[in-house]
């Protein structure tokens, strides 16, 4: 969704608190009573959803389009231009448990998202007696790439952040903002 968007949802950018130790502006929203998130040495402050009503319409929408799927928290990223970026991580906190889902909607520039096999997690495996090397390199070339368009849904489940990483790399051609959503299920015994 672009600002102008937002803006007409009577939804500023500028309400969100963002704070950013990290290479973009990050804002974090979750349903009361759940356990603090941290990570990277990290501890947002929580929002209510009642902060941002539009969040709660996208929040209802992803979830008529995931049947089943139960969010309750939100890390919202933005990414002011080409040089802002996430760097290769997997969202495994104990947190989440080890198969939780993402749901991720992205709005405005286009950006490149990309995932890789954890070292270690080879699937297709090459054998022990093959060496070290050709099972890294089988790794490495085990690498995808997915462009998010201004309103696509990616949707990480599984083993999904037990077994990848996953980036979105800096890229001198975006030169406009992007809002990503980052839909997540905290279980409420969790912590
Ligand atoms: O911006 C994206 O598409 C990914 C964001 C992400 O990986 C995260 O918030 O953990
Ligand atoms: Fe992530």
């Amino acid at each position: 969704m672009h600002e102008k968007m937002l803006n007409s949802m009577g939804f500023r950018i500028s309400d969100l608190s963002f704070s950013s130790p990290q290479p973009r502006d990050v804002c974090y929203v979750a349903s009361e009573g759940l356990p603090d998130l941290a990570y990277s040495g990290y501890q947002p402050h929580a929002h209510s959803w009642d902060e941002f009503p539009p969040l709660k319409d996208i929040l209802e929408a992803v979830h008529s389009a995931l049947p089943g799927s139960c969010f309750n928290s939100l890390l919202l990223n933005r990414y002011k231009g080409g040089s802002d970026y996430v760097s290769w991580h997997a969202d495994d906190e104990k947190l989440y448990g080890p198969t939780h889902g993402i749901a991720s909607v992205s709005f405005g520039c286009e950006r490149e998202f990309l995932l890789k096999r954890k070292p270690g997690k080879n699937f297709r495996g090459k054998k022990r007696s093959e060496g070290k090397r050709a099972r890294e390199q089988d790794r490495v070339a085990e690498q995808h790439s997915f462009t998010l368009k201004h309103g696509s849904l990616l949707v990480m489940r599984g083993y999904t952040q037990r077994d990848w990483l996953h980036s979105v790399p800096k890229r001198a051609k975006a030169q406009s903002t992007r809002i990503n959503l980052t839909f997540r299920l905290v279980p409420s015994h969790a912590g």
